[in-house]
């Protein structure tokens, strides 16, 4: 069975100010909970202090991208290596916005993730459909096939994590229905096993869009939904530590 993520990812997001809110999570979810993980993915150049405010705590701290090379001439980008640096032990790979707005293919993804497994951090692979092709009657295929092709090669189950986020319920409020995650993390679980065999049961499967205090329960409640991948409600305490109480 995997354990239970509370992640959340605060994209371009977050001044030094906001480290009031790491430190107010950060006390809200320790001591931990067992079997439940609390996750809070920071822009690049906060991830240094937050992890010097979560350290004494049992709050993990992430990046939100990483360059695929080790280091090297590529102006602007993060290195798996300089994130594990900084104090992340989990990176976000493949979000929709990174794949729309930098071009980065499922290939691109799988090398980055690869990077994060080389440097000893945990990449949460993030895989979703367009409202088009949901509309199309596509949306299942279109996942599992952007899944496939966006998994390391040579990664044990223990090292991943998924997350699957209808590009249509990212920051619109428009959550996908209990039954329509129902299905696709089913989907999502049986590609896994094709893979991994029985271990894809260790793999948490998160789900990302729109998630808030108010429907986290009955998202969570649904059987393959090993927690959550949390924006817009993750900017604020008292809003993710609703989620994670839900969980
Ligand atoms: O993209 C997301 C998390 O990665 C979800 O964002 P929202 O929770 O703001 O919809």
């Amino acid at each position: 069975m995997a354990r239970t993520l509370i992640a959340g990812n605060w994209k371009m997001n977050g001044l030094r100010s906001s480290l009031v809110e790491i430190v107010a999570i950060a006390g809200g979810v320790t001591p931990a909970r067992e079997n439940v993980e609390a996750l809070i993915c920071v822009p690049a150049t906060l991830l240094m202090q937050a992890a010097d405010q979560a350290r004494e705590s049992d709050l993990k701290i992430g990046g939100e991208t990483c360059h695929a090379n080790e280091s090297g001439a590529h102006t602007g980008d993060v290195s798996a290596e300089m994130l594990a640096d900084a104090g992340a032990s989990y990176v976000i790979v493949g979000h929709s916005e990174r794949r729309a707005d930098h071009g980065e293919t499922s290939e691109v993804v799988a090398a980055q993730a690869a990077a994060a497994l080389r440097a000893g951090i945990t990449p949460i692979i993030c895989v979703g459909e367009t409202a088009a092709e949901r509309d199309s009657g596509k949306a299942i295929e279109v996942v599992t096939s952007m899944l496939r092709e966006s998994l390391p090669t040579g990664a044990g189950a223990d090292s991943l994590v998924i997350a699957y986020e209808p590009v249509w319920a990212i920051g619109t409020g428009n959550v996908a229905t209990v039954e329509a995650v129902d299905e696709m993390h089913n989907a999502l679980r049986e590609s896994l096993s094709d893979v991994f065999g029985a271990d894809a049961d260790l793999i948490p499967i998160l789900y990302g869009g729109s998630m808030k205090p108010g429907n986290a329960a009955d998202l969570l409640a649904v059987k393959n939904v090993n927690g959550g991948l949390i924006g817009g409600a993750s900017l604020k305490a008292a809003d993710f530590l609703a989620i994670y109480a839900a969980a």
